[in-house]
C-alpha cells in the first residue's frame, strides 16, 4: 500500500458535558442502546452534577492539544491539530466538517484510549466513519495510530506518578505500600471479543500496569490490576474485583497503605476524580488505609514525547519503540476485531 500523504492531525476523544443542563443529554447520548438502566444514569448525573455538570475531560484535552502543539512546533512537524469528540462538543462530525472546508485530505487520528476493546477502538472507528458519511463530497482519510498501552511515554509518565504517590506515603509504610492498579471495567464479553485473538483489553491493561510497577519497584515487582466505573445491568457480568472491594480485601489480609494508579486512563476525568478521589477513598479511610491516588499521564513531558513519536512513524515509517510484546495491533485491525455488543434496550 502507498503511504498516504498526512496533511493533519485529529485528537478524538470521548466528550463530557460542560455546564449543568447538558448533563443528561451527554448521558442518554453516551448509553443509547446499550441497556444500562435508569438508576445507573440518574447516580452518575449526581457525580457530574457534584462538579458544576462540568466535565474536566474537554479542558484537559485541550490542555493536550496546546502540549502537543508545542512538541509538533519543536520537532518541525507541519500538521494543523484538530479535536473532536464521540458524545459531546465539539463533535468528531462537526470537526470533520472543518477539516474537509479546510481542504485536509488525509488526517493521523490519535484516540485518547490506549488500549483495544470496542469502546477503546472500535467504536473510534466507526467514529470517524460516521463522520465521513455525514459529509458531501470527498472526506477526509482518517489514520488511527497505534494503540500506545505499552509506549514508554506511558510507561515513564505513569511511573513518575507512582513515585511521587509513594512519596506521599508515610514514611514507614511506604516500602509495603501495595500497587494498586485501575482501568474501566467493561462487560467479560466485551473483554473476550477484544483483540483478533480475544481478551485483548485485559492482556494491555495488564502489560502497562506490569510495565509500570516494575519501572517503580524492579522487575518481578508485585502488583493488583483491578476495575472501576463499571455501568451496565447488574445482572451483565462486568470485569471484577471493584476498586472499593479490593480496598476491603487488602485491608482484611493485612495490608496497610496502597498507592492507586488508574493505568488505564490518560487524564484526571470525571471518572477517575470521582471513582478514586471521593468513592475509593472514602473507602479507604474507613478501612483505615493510608491512600494515595497517582495522576494519569495527562501533558507529562514523556508522554506528550511518546505520543509525538507515533505521529513521527507514521510520517517517516520508521517505527516506533515499545516495550510490551503484543505487536502494533491499533494500526490496521481486521475487520473482526473488537466487534459491536449487541444492542439492547434498557
Ligand atoms: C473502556 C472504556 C473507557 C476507556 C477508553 C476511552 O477513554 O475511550 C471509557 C472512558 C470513559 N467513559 C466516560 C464516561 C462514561 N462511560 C459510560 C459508560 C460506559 N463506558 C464503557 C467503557 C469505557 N469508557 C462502557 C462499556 C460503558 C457502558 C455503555 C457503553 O456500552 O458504551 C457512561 C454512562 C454512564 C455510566 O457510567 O454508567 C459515562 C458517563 C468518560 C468521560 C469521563 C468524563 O466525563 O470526564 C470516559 C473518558
Ligand atoms: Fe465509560
Amino acid at each position: 500500500m502507498i503511504k498516504p500523504d498526512f496533511d493533519s492531525f485529529l485528537l478524538l476523544s470521548f466528550g463530557g458535558p460542560q455546564g449543568p443542563d447538558e448533563v443528561m443529554p451527554f448521558l442518554r447520548r453516551v448509553t443509547a442502546g446499550r441497556g444500562v438502566p435508569d438508576e445507573r444514569l440518574t447516580e452518575v448525573a449526581q457525580h457530574y452534577l457534584h462538579y458544576d455538570g462540568i466535565s474536566p475531560i474537554t479542558a484537559q484535552n485541550e490542555a493536550l492539544l496546546a502540549a502537543l502543539q508545542a512538541e509538533f512546533d519543536r520537532r518541525g512537524i507541519n500538521l494543523p491539530l484538530y479535536f473532536g469528540n464521540r458524545n459531546w462538543h465539539p463533535f468528531v462530525t462537526d470537526t470533520a466538517r472543518k477539516m474537509q472546508a479546510d481542504g485536509r485530505r488525509h488526517a493521523l487520528v490519535l484516540a485518547t484510549s490506549a488500549t483495544g476493546s470496542y469502546s477503546g477502538c472500535r467504536q473510534y472507528r466507526e467514529d470517524l466513519a460516521h463522520a465521513a458519511a455525514e459529509l458531501d463530497g470527498v472526506a477526509p482519510g482518517f489514520t488511527k495510530l497505534r494503540h500506545y498501552f505499552d509506549h514508554p511515554g506511558l510507561i515513564t509518565a505513569n511511573a513518575d506518578a507512582v513515585r511521587r504517590a509513594l512519596a506521599g506515603i508515610r514514611p514507614e509504610l511506604r516500602d509495603e505500600a501495595r500497587l494498586v492498579f485501575t482501568a474501566h471495567s467493561i462487560p467479560v464479553s466485551m473483554n473476550d471479543s477484544a483483540g483478533p485473538d480475544g481478551g485483548l483489553y485485559v492482556a494491555e491493561q495488564s502489560t502497562t500496569a506490569r510495565l509500570v510497577a516494575e519501572a517503580v519497584r524492579g522487575p518481578g515487582a508485585e502488583f493488583d490490576l483491578v476495575w472501576q466505573s463499571r455501568s451496565g445491568p447488574p445482572q451483565v457480568p462486568w470485569l471484577e474485583p471493584d476498586i472499593n472491594d479490593h480496598l476491603r480485601e487488602l485491608a482484611a489480609t493485612g495490608t496497610r497503605a496502597v498507592v492507586v494508579a488508574p493505568t488505564g486512563f490518560v487524564s484526571d476525568h470525571l471518572e477517575v476524580i470521582w471513582d478514586l478521589d471521593e468513592e475509593a477513598r472514602e473507602t479507604a479511610v474507613e478501612l483505615g488505609l493510608d491512600y494515595v491516588r497517582a495522576a494519569t499521564a495527562g501533558t507529562d513531558t514523556a508522554f506528550v514525547s511518546g505520543l509525538v513519536d507515533l505521529v513521527e512513524e507514521q510520517l517517516d515509517g520508521k517505527p516506533a519503540e515499545f516495550l510490551g510484546s503484543l505487536g502494533l495491533c491499533g494500526v490496521d485491525c481486521p475487520a473482526s476485531c473488537c466487534p459491536a455488543p449487541v444492542r439492547r434496550s434498557a
